[in-house]
């Protein structure tokens, strides 16, 4: 076991390595960090050495390409196979007692096998952790064990009041009678930016580019009320039963004729162009929050994403629009990132 002190493991889709480290320079210069990041293509994974200040705060404000970042406390190095938990024990000791334990792998094509391997894994180690009190209710740090394979890996240890998935991934199931599977994406982005259940505050949607309806169910389904505008057909049962209106019209011309709290948009698009009637739809006031994805086939994603947002974010300021502009690569992204957008109380 060995210590790797100010070392933090950021995970990502695999493929993202570099937009992760481009991100991870430049938001821990903004914050006073200096250090370096190590990549290897694909690995879906960056370790972030930090040399000076602190990158903390990263913790709690997220990242746009990383699925879940946090310090690392020790490097495990060839476990012997018939006892991983006595190899791993005194450094469980030392950062214990905690309140979850998080066994975590990148997400890989390759990591199958392993995460085979890691629900074995837990069924031995969690009864002994509860039973030597280092796993208990009232504990108030989370324990990462993140596996390159069965023998090699590192200790991580974050704090339970930031929420974080195990391994960075939310899964979640598609129920039968959603119209796409896209609605998933809406969910998972809900649940990053609003939390679980109904958002407060949110009656009234606008989906632009809505056939054949999953996001709008996934709003209906909250009580929400929901116009869907597409040329394209939706799912019939949308709207039979759910609060949902469906308008055959343009995305990019058609307007409300009331303001509504939010309006979402899944139109494949230029991402300048998406931004700019969101922007538009902002700043009249047609909406109040935003949510809505930017697509980037481009090869550097995230100083493309990064210019997107800061456009979005001037272009608001110059109309004297206050916001909170977040964005992230979510699970059910390929190449594109979620965007939120919050006007209200700003
Ligand atoms: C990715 S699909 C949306 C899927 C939808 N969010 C769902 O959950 O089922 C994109 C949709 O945008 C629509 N679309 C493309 N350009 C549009 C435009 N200019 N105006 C309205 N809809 C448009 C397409 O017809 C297509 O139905």
């Amino acid at each position: 076991m060995s210590s790797s002190e100010e070392v933090f493991l950021a995970l990502c889709r695999p493929g993202f390595e570099s937009d992760l480290a481009a991100e991870l320079t430049d938001r821990c210069a903004e914050l006073g960090a200096s250090g370096y990041p190590q990549t290897t293509d694909d690995s879906g994974y960056v370790l972030w050495n930090n040399l000076q200040g602190d990158p903390d705060a990263l913790l709690e404000t997220g990242l746009i390409f990383g699925r879940s970042f946090y310090p690392l406390t020790a490097a495990f190095e060839d476990l012997p196979e018939q006892d991983r938990i006595g190899a791993l024990w005194p450094e469980l000791e030392r950062q214990g007692p905690f309140a979850e334990l998080f066994l975590e792998h990148a997400d890989t094509n390759a990591s199958r096998e392993l995460a085979r391997f890691l629900r074995g894994f837990r069924k031995a180690l969690e009864p002994r952790l509860r039973k030597a009190g280092l796993l208990r209710d009232r504990a108030d740090r989370r324990l990462h064990l993140f596996f390159e394979d069965s023998r090699n890996g590192r200790v991580g240890v974050s704090p339970l009041a930031v929420p974080l998935p195990e391994g960075g991934l939310t899964r979640l199931r598609l129920a039968p009678e959603a119209p796409s599977r896209s609605a998933l994406k809406l969910e998972e982005a809900m649940l990053r930016f609003l939390g679980r259940g109904k958002p407060p505050g949110l009656h009234t949607a606008v989906d632009l580019g809505a056939a054949p309806g999953g996001w709008s169910w996934q709003l209906a389904r909250l009580g929400i009320k929901v116009t869907g505008v597409d040329h394209g057909r939706l799912d019939p049962r949308l709207l039979d039963e759910y609060p949902v209106r469906h308008v055959s019209g343009d995305a990019f011309t058609w307007r409300p004729e009331r303001p509504v709290d939010l309006v979402v948009c899944d139109v494949v698009d230029k991402p300048a162009r998406t931004l700019a009637l969101m922007q538009k739809w902002l700043e009249q006031g047609w909406a109040r929050t935003a949510l809505f994805n930017l697509k980037l086939p481009m090869a550097r994603r995230y100083r493309e994403s990064r210019a997107l947002l800061e456009r979005l974010g001037d272009g608001l300021e110059r109309r004297q629009v206050g916001a909170m502009i977040q964005a992230a690569h979510l699970y059910h992204d390929r190449e594109e990132i979620t965007v939120w957008v919050d006007t209200r109380a700003h």
